[in-house]
């Protein structure tokens, strides 16, 4: 198993926001966490690698136990985080940004070099000197997720990457992500978009209030119209 996550709970300040979540990630699968706006999504990634102070629970990232450790070093063991801000360097250009995320191969992981995320992404291998400010906000959703591969991952959190993409930069997205799963990469997307969760992921969970309340192959999802009316706006 390349991720597990058990009886984790988290709070903001005095509000309890995650009740129990367990979760699990196979070596090479892509799993997405589905909920609405406000279920939970972000806070189990950020609790995942560490960025939410008040937590308890248990996190096994390789087999190794993970929960105590500072984010730093649970990133650079291998798990990456995308989080939902797009966070490059405007005043760097892609190729800039890229190098900031480097680091060295991991015997577990595959290797990423600046030409072949530009074989994975394109259009940023068209505008290599472009400074990230002058980026539409889909091409810089790609530099970060490129810029993270950069690391070396062996497993990455994907925190709603086709949010505020127009349909073609979608296609673009799905492509990449399949590519990734492709070479080796370890996924984890939250999605509050079932269209294309159903097109990128092997299996589902669902977030609800802090709570998960499915968890199955996409094709148990499928045939499941009631737990998804439920469950998820669409
Ligand atoms: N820094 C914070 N302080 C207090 N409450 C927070 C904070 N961040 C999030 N919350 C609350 O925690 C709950 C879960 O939020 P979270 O961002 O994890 O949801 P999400 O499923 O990722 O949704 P979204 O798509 O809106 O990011 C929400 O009720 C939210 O209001």
């Amino acid at each position: 198993m390349k991720l597990q996550v058990a009886d984790l709970n988290s709070f903001y300040g005095p509000a309890h926001i995650l009740f129990d979540i367990a979760l699990e990630v196979g070596e090479g699968e892509v799993v997405a966490l589905l909920g609405r706006n406000g279920a939970g999504k972000s806070t189990t990634f950020r609790s995942i690698v560490g960025l939410v102070e008040n937590r308890s629970g248990r996190i096994m990232f390789e087999g190794k136990d993970v929960s105590r450790e500072p984010t730093h070093a649970i990133v650079r063991g291998g798990l990456g985080y995308v989080p939902e801000e797009r966070r490059i360097f405007t005043d760097l250009t892609v190729e800039e940004n890229l190098e900031v995320g480097r680091q060295p191969k991991r015997p577990n992981a595959p290797f990423w070099t600046r030409e072949k995320l530009f074989t994975l992404f394109p259009n940023l291998g068209e505008m290599r000197n472009r400074p990230g400010g002058r980026m539409s906000g889909g091409e810089q959703q790609m530099l970060t997720i490129a810029r993270t591969l950069m690391g070396n991952p062996s497993l990455v959190l994907l925190d709603e990457p086709s949010e505020g993409l127009s349909p073609k930069i979608v296609e673009q997205m799905v492509d990449a992500i399949l590519a990734m799963k492709k070479e080796g990469v370890s996924i984890v997307v939250s999605e509050q978009n079932l269209h294309f969760a159903r097109l990128i992921s092997d299996r589902a969970y669902i977030i609800e209030r802090g709570k998960i309340c499915f968890g199955g192959m996409m094709a148990e999802l499928d045939a499941r119209p009631d737990i998804r009316d439920a469950h998820l706006s669409l």
